[in-house]
């Protein structure tokens, strides 16, 4: 378990831009953390850290923002809305956990019982200044994930 204070907006892009250089493809996050805690600024430095230049929005309406970036097939989702598990299978959730996409998942308790076992998961906690960011790995991919993270960055 890793625990790193995170001051400000930058922080949480840049520890975003970190776990990218774990990423690997079937890589399951689940983030916790209340509303406005940071999740999608640290999805958003995570695709960033992957090469993606365009727009990075809430998934809270759409339940799931796609992206391709860097030979990844990248899914960003928000369970806050999610009611019914028939959804579940007409938006066509069954076959997204396959071992290949890359999954990052906003109130995964929401869909508790559908989704996979998550390789990383890493808690968001709002504090008077910033915030606290608390990451734990599950499996061998999430370990693999958080080692590459916390590694120096290469010097360009
Ligand atoms: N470390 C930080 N310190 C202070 N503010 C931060 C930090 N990280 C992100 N923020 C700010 O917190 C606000 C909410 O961020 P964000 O929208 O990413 O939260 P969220 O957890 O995705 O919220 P929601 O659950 O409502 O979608 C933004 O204004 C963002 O700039």
């Amino acid at each position: 378990m890793l625990k790193t204070i995170l001051p400000d907006e930058n922080a949480t892009l840049a520890l975003g831009g970190a776990i990218a250089r774990g990423i690997e493809p079937g890589l399951v996050v689940f983030l916790h953390g209340d509303l406005g805690a940071g999740k999608t600024t640290l999805v958003r430095g995570v695709l960033r850290g992957l090469g993606f230049e365009g727009r990075v929005k809430s998934p809270t309406y759409a339940l799931v923002e796609l992206y391709e970036v860097s030979r990844l097939d990248f899914h960003h989702f928000d369970f806050y809305r999610f009611q019914d598990p028939r959804e579940w299978n007409e938006a066509g959730f069954r076959d997204t956990f396959d071992g290949r996409r890359v999954s990052f998942v906003e109130w995964p308790e929401k869909a508790h019982g559908l989704l996979p076992t998550a390789d990383v998961e890493i808690t968001l906690a709002i504090q008077d200044v910033g915030r606290v960011a608390t990451l734990k790995a599950n499996t061998p991919m999430g370990i693999r994930c958080l080692e590459a993270a916390m590694r120096p960055a290469p010097v360009r």
